[in-house]
């Protein structure tokens, strides 16, 4: 028991003893150290601030040492080095971020610098006013972050491309139309749907082969993506057949849109092997004004579409019950 106490009061004794030599072995490190450390006083003067965290704002110790936060932010943002400042009125950036500093004991933020570097940032404020900034170079996790984000974008890209036609697949066709719809549907706008089939594709594959039959569904689809609005919503159904939907149109303008598709089409010269195909739409149309969806409109548009084809193709059809919309 003696024992116990004697050694732990040595080690105590020791402790005391060494602090100094604690504390220069932390300077020391802190001085190599690849994050980096600062400190800034109660009235926001930087007080000291070891290699690392000069190096994120490129300025001298001398240079640095003294400085208020605000008047190295300004240099930053004068000379363009340092961290990136996108904002065209430093006063009004420094307001905003000064409402954000000091609000809670610790914060954590990310940083750019203009030369592509990226650092997290802490900054731990002490109940007399002093705050410890440290940084630390993120610049590989967040190149990596980007390319997982770029992937990931390319992933739900191709989740929701056709891949023959570069326009939207089924999928988001539906999915697209479908929003749409609720939003028309509570503003009660009009809306019209068409459902565009190529007439006698089995015969351009069984006679021309299926790499040309490709060839025209891809021209096509250009073709029809060029000629609607940037907001009008366009996809691949499946096969032959092509689906728009177009908010805010009502019939007339409707069947003037799907009219002027039905010639586009059947004027456009489709070149296979150096002959010219004729190659022509049967288009229905579904139009709705209130509650509907998009089984709904797929349902009518394809019954016009039907009667289109029988009454001899290259034809536009409205559905029946909607004449009187
Ligand atoms: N080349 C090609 N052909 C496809 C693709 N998807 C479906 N088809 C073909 O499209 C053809 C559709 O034929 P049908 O449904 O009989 O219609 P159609 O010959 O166009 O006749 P109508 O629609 O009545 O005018 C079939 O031969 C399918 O094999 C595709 O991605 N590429």
């Amino acid at each position: 028991m003696l024992s116990t106490i004697a050694l732990l009061s040595v080690r105590f004794c020791c402790m005391k003893n060494s602090f100094k030599y604690y504390a220069e072995k932390l300077a020391a490190f802190a001085d190599v150290s690849r994050d980096g450390y600062a400190i800034l006083t109660a009235d926001d003067r930087l007080l000291c601030a070891n290699r690392a965290f000069m190096d994120v704002f490129f300025v001298e110790e001398s240079k640095l040492i003294g400085q208020y936060f605000s008047d190295i932010m300004r240099n930053a943002f004068h000379t363009s080095k340092g961290p990136r400042i996108d904002a065209d009125n430093i006063d009004a950036w420094l307001n905003r971020v000064q409402q954000l500093r000091r609000s809670r004991d610790f914060r954590l933020f990310e940083v750019d610098l203009v030369d592509g570097r990226w650092f997290l940032f802490s900054e731990q404020t002490m109940p007399d006013g002093e705050m410890l900034l440290q940084t630390k170079d993120i610049t590989k996790q967040k190149i990596m972050e980007q390319h997982l984000n770029e992937h990931a974008r390319r992933l739900t890209d191709l989740a929701l491309t056709d891949e023959l036609t570069q326009i939207a697949n089924r999928r988001s066709f539906v999915a697209s139309v479908q929003s749409e719809i609720t939003r028309c549907s509570r503003q009660l706008c009009a809306m019209a749907f068409f459902l565009l089939d190529i007439d006698h594709f089995k015969t351009i594959n069984d006679t021309y082969g299926h790499q040309a039959g490709d060839a025209v569904l891809r021209q096509l689809a250009a073709l029809v993506k060029r000629t609607l609005r940037e907001y009008d919503i366009f996809g691949r159904i499946g096969g032959e057949e092509f689906g728009v939907f177009l908010s805010q149109t009502n019939r007339e303008t409707a069947e003037e849109v799907a009219e002027r598709l039905r010639q586009l089409i059947a004027h456009e010269a489709f070149f296979i092997d150096g002959r010219e195909l004729n190659i022509t739409l049967s288009i229905g149309i579904a139009l709705a004004r209130d509650k509907t969806s998009f089984e709904q409109l797929y349902a009518d548009a394809d019954a016009a579409l039907y009667q289109a084809k029988h009454s001899g193709r290259n034809k536009v059809i409205v559905a029946e019950y909607c004449i009187i919309l």
